[in-house]
């Protein structure tokens, strides 16, 4: 198994909490960027003690730039400074200095003069039982293609000159990666690894801000490492991400997220033993609200308008179901416990969410693998213990096996009349994090679960601008939506502030038709969402609707959108308890989730929640 590392560039802190995270999160060994030891009020002896004391390798110290190709006097100084930094990387004891391609307006092309440049040093650094690796950058001056790189190594011809290759510099200009496997793997010195997200900007600009961990992005990672591993490369693979929000988050949680990545990785190479393949999902088992008694008043009241019956009281807690179609809510006003806990925390809102699978203990076991919190709880005699991970904000995530809950064991079933069933399935549920912990989330829920993600899209809120992520599972019964603001105002911002931190802030419900629930719905006093006439005006101008349905889009405050031939209505309750919210949807066809709409939606929100500005004295 090849070594597991990460450049300490990758995370945010000073260099001994970056090194700290690293190793607690279970990597083998790191690459120390050199600015990170620049800055640090430690010697280089010091760091290389701290490494081994931690159980880290250094596999690499970098970069060394601006080295090969330069008139003299320039060329002198690069052979001096190098032998500073042999000196240096002696006290680290670490014995791999990786230089990147020249981007010097005074550097000298020529493929011989720089493999040249590389023979000498090499004769150096064997001199100190040192190596030297050649990567080429994205934008250097004369060499910006691995492809080039590698000639000049292997015209170097020298035992301590190799090829660092790194899969953003070959995949960001879309390099062919089928001539790695040409190169010998004892020349391979070092692999760094990054993704990144398909963006339409200069190379340099996206490779310093917008890099990320193998799986959050859309670059060819694997492919990548495929020709890598056909060469027989055994060495480091090392986690090498410029990212803003990874220099703003946690050292831990960035990481741990790392490690994840590097272990799924290995996965899809078929080179991971431990992890047990996804078990596919079916949907959502039930979602428990965490009250107190008087807040669950009000929320049973929202659930029964909305035509949710109460079908169950628990046996032993001070807990109730709900359930309508296949939806299942739980409200737990349980004095102690996990939920009490999270309602302590966050107030009135969803404290866990149990996903339907086909196999829950193996679900446990690869979310296991790949670090996530598991949670127990004490349960009472004749319960059943349910497997649980920790989730967004701490929030739990069960696990159910086919066949669901058996509700009997704990819950006291109630009969009541014949239903109104109106509404099916949980359609979607929407959780809204800091913006900066968006792509760990989405490496978690694709991780563990059969979900995929579709492309990322920019919501406007009227104070500012909401990143959205949709995660999906092949089914289409379970869907995700991850919203994260870096604007303090909006709404998205609010609620994480309002709720101490990440959550659910809604859960959208499909039903068949939408009209008649809606209907149904308000006859039972349910209030909707005021969407404005301008909206409504529009929509008739776009799709030509017939005055019917138009008449009955504006009655019942319901929102329209169109993909294709597929067609979309959404209708949102009003905030519950300036928290969260319900949505009901139908679709005819439609796979997306109203984006089109999503702004029209926020600024009704904007309209009807507590003004911001502060009261005048
Ligand atoms: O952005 C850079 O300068 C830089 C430095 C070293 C690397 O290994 C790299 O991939 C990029
Ligand atoms: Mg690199």
């Amino acid at each position: 198994m090849n070594q597991r590392s990460i450049a300490t560039v990758s995370l945010s802190g000073a260099l001994d909490e970056k090194l700290r995270a690293i190793a607690a999160s279970g990597f083998d060994a790191v690459e120390i960027f050199e600015n990170d030891l620049l800055s640090f009020a430690g010697s280089p002896r010091d760091v290389g003690q701290m490494c081994r004391d931690l159980g880290l390798a250094i596999c690499a110290f970098q970069p060394f730039r601006d080295f090969e190709g330069m008139p003299e006097p320039q060329r002198g100084r690069n052979f001096a400074r190098a032998e500073r930094k042999f000196d240096l990387m002696q006290e680290l004891q670490t014995d791999l200095m990786l230089i990147c391609s020249n981007i010097s307006q005074a550097s000298l092309g020529g493929i011989d003069r720089a493999a040249g440049d590389f023979h000498e040093l090499g004769g150096r650094a064997a001199a100190r039982g040192l190596r030297v690796g050649y990567e080429a950058l994205a934008w250097g001056l004369h060499v910006n293609d691995y492809r080039d790189a590698w000639e000049i190594v292997r015209r170097a011809d020298h035992k301590s000159i190799g090829i660092i290759l790194d899969s953003f510099h070959a995949l960001a200009p879309a390099f062919p990666t089928l001539p790695i496997q040409s190169i010998p793997a004892d020349k391979i010195f070092l692999v760094q690894l990054a993704d990144a997200p398909k963006l339409g900007l200069d190379v340099l600009s996206w490779s310093r801000h917008f890099r990320c961990f193998p799986g959050q992005g859309d670059l060819p990672v694997v492919a990548f490492m495929e020709a890598v591993l056909a060469t027989g490369y055994s060495g480091p693979l090392s986690l090498e991400i410029f990212n803003d929000q990874f220099r703003a988050g946690s050292a831990v949680r960035t990481a741990t997220d790392g490690l994840r990545s590097l272990i799924l990785l290995e996965d899809r190479l078929g080179r991971g033993t431990s992890l047990q393949p996804k078990a596919p999902s079916r949907g959502v088992g039930f979602i428990e609200f965490a009250v107190s008694e008087e807040k669950a008043e009000d929320l049973t009241a929202l659930f029964g308008q909305l035509g949710f019956r109460k079908t169950g009281v628990h046996r032993s807690k001070d807990v109730e179901r709900w359930s309508q179609g296949h939806i299942e809510l739980v409200v737990n006003c349980e004095p102690d416990g996990f939920a009490h806990s999270h309602y302590v925390a966050h107030g009135p809102g969803v404290c866990a969410i149990a996903i339907d699978v086909d196999d829950a203990g193996k679900t446990m076991a690869r979310a296991e693998a790949l670090q996530a919190r598991t949670f127990y709880q004490p349960v009472g005699p004749g319960e059943l213990e349910i497997p649980a991970i920790r989730g967004v904000g701490g929030s739990l995530l069960y696990f159910l096996e086919p066949g669901g809950k058996n509700w009997d064991l704990d819950f006291e079933t109630l009969r009541s009349d014949a239903a109104d069933v109106r509404l099916g399935a949980v359609d979607h549920i929407s959780q809204s994090m800091p913006y900066d912990e968006m792509l760990s989330w989405l490496l978690f829920y694709t991780g563990i679960l059969d979900l995929e993600r579709l492309p990322q899209i920019e919501i406007a809120d009227p104070v500012g601008l909401v990143q959205s992520q949709a995660l999906i599972n092949g089914s289409e019964n379970l869907r995700f939506v991850l919203n994260g603001s870096s604007a303090t105002r909006t709404l998205s911002a609010r609620f994480i502030h309002e709720f101490f931190g990440s959550g659910v802030q809604h859960v959208a419900f499909s039903c068949g038709d939408i009209f008649a629930a809606i209907a149904a719905m308000r006859a039972r006093g349910a209030g909707f969402l005021k969407i404005p006439d301008n909206y409504y005006d529009d929509i008739e101008a776009k799709y030509g609707l017939a005055p019917e349905t138009m008449a009955a889009l504006r009655h019942n405050q319901i929102l329209y959108d169109r993909e294709g031939d597929g067609e979309f209505f959404q209708a949102y309750t009003h905030v519950f308890d300036e928290r969260f919210f319900f949505e009901i949807v139908e679709r005819r066809d439609y796979h997306g989730f109203g984006a089109a709409n999503a702004a029209i939606r926020l600024a009704a929100q904007t309209r009807e929640s507590r003004p911001l500005t502060m009261p005048r004295s």
